[in-house]
C-alpha cells in the first residue's frame, strides 16, 4: 500500500505547504515591514539586553529551507516568538507595537482558515 506520506504528498497539502504559504502572506503583508530582518542590536539601544531570542522572518524563511521545521507547531513557535519579542520590547500604542499586534490577528486567524 501508498506510505501515508506519500498519499498525504499527492492528496491534500502537507504542513510544510502550510508553512510556506503563510509565511509568504506575512511576508507581503503591510505591516510585515518591522518583522522582514533580523533587529539590528547596535541601531536598537537595549534590544540585545531585552529580548533573548530575537527572530524574524527572513530568518524564519531560510529555516524552513534548511528543513528545521518538523511540523506546523515548531513554525507557529517561531512566528510567535516575533510577536512575543515585540510585545516585551515596544509599547502596544507604538507603530512597531501596533503592527505586531495587527501582524499576529492576521496569522491567527489565516492559520486557522488553511487548516479547516
Ligand atoms: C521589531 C522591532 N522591535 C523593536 C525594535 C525594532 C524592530 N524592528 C526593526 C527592523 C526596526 C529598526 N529600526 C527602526 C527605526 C524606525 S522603525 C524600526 C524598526
Amino acid at each position: 500500500p501508498v506510505s501515508k506520506k506519500a498519499k498525504m504528498r499527492d492528496g491534500g497539502t502537507d504542513e510544510l505547504d502550510v508553512c510556506q504559504q503563510l509565511l509568504g502572506e506575512l511576508e507581503t503583508h503591510q505591516d510585515a515591514w518591522p518583522f522582514l530582518k533580523p533587529v539590528n542590536p547596535k541601531s536598537v539601544p537595549g534590544y540585545k539586553k531585552v529580548v533573548k531570542k530575537p527572530m524574524d522572518l527572513s530568518t524564519i524563511r531560510e529555516k524552513i529551507a534548511n528543513k528545521q521545521y518538523s511540523c506546523l507547531e515548531s513554525f507557529t513557535d517561531d512566528v510567535n516568538l516575533v510577536f512575543d519579542n515585540c510585545e516585551r520590547f515596544n509599547e502596544d500604542d507604538s507603530e512597531i507595537g501596533k503592527a505586531g499586534h495587527i501582524m499576529r490577528r492576521f496569522f491567527n486567524k489565516r492559520r486557522a482558515e488553511l487548516l479547516k
